[in-house]
């Protein structure tokens, strides 16, 4: 079972431009602080939160319970000047547990609603040790060499969100992982069990759709913190031995 928490700032459209439209450079300070918070509470509490959208972030919580998604929530409402609301939801998959959590907010309240403030939807799926999280960790090879220290900074950009895009859409059409890009030329998916032979045909529809080659490597934990770490040890492992692939079973 996969746990994941969609976290949604409370009416922050309306926030946003009350009482008139706030500067661009102070709502990305605020945006990038809260998350920064987020991601610190939540890692130390063994999950992975992601800043998608900035208004919108999905964690991976499993372990985590509704009392944790409190102490969060109330510590980043004395912090800040918005308010979020929290909702839990589990699935088989990535997709399905996101959906869940979605639907919860989605009854809690409208995103721009001003009744609703502070809310923690759904129920947290029991603690369990079972290596049953899978977190793969792709980064692009030698993006320096070919790229950085090559290109211009916005081509090599876009290149880099040209894969990361190609990846998304197709770990998501065909598993229901959810990809996020975290910095650089790494990107993290929450995935299903999946075989190699996923990863493989995966690397290949971004090279060949992009030109942009990828390595990875796959872990699994009871936590996003163990599944990724391993994920980040089986990226070393295809460093070392010059493979494209690394599984946490292997
Ligand atoms: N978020 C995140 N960023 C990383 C990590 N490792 C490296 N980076 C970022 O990615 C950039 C490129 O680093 P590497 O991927 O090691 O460089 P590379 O030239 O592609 O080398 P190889 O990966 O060995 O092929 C760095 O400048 C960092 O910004 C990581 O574990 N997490």
């Amino acid at each position: 079972m996969i746990q994941t928490t969609l976290v949604q700032l409370d009416n922050y459209g309306p926030w946003t431009v009350t009482p008139e439209p706030r500067a661009e450079m102070c709502l990305q300070a605020l945006q990038a602080r809260l998350y920064a918070d987020l991601a610190e509470a939540v890692g130390h509490r063994n999950g992975y939160a992601f800043y998608t959208r900035g208004d919108n972030m999905i964690s991976v919580t499993n372990g985590i319970g509704r009392e944790a998604h409190a102490e969060i929530q109330s510590s980043l409402a004395v912090q800040y000047p918005v308010t979020t609301s929290m909702a839990i939801g589990t699935g088989a998959t990535p997709k399905e547990a996101v959906d869940d959590a979605s639907a919860l907010m989605q009854s809690a309240g409208g995103a721009q609603s001003p009744n609703r403030e502070m809310v923690v939807a759904g129920t947290s799926a029991p603690p369990s040790t079972d290596q049953h999280l899978s977190v793969a960790h792709f980064d692009v090879i030698d993006v320096t060499g070919r790229y950085t220290d090559r290109m211009g900074a916005f081509e090599t950009y876009r290149t880099i969100e040209r894969g990361y895009s190609s990846l998304m859409d197709h770990l998501y059409t065909a598993h229901g992982a959810l990809s996020f890009f975290v910095g650089g030329d790494n990107v993290v998916a929450l995935c299903p069990s999946l075989p190699q032979v996923a990863y493989r045909e995966a690397l290949e529809h971004v090279r060949e759709a992009t030109g942009v080659t990828l390595q990875v490597g796959v872990g699994t934990g009871a936590t996003a913190t163990e599944a990724g770490m391993a994920a980040k040890h089986g990226l070393e492992r295809c460093r070392k031995e010059t493979v494209r692939i690394t599984m946490a079973r292997d």
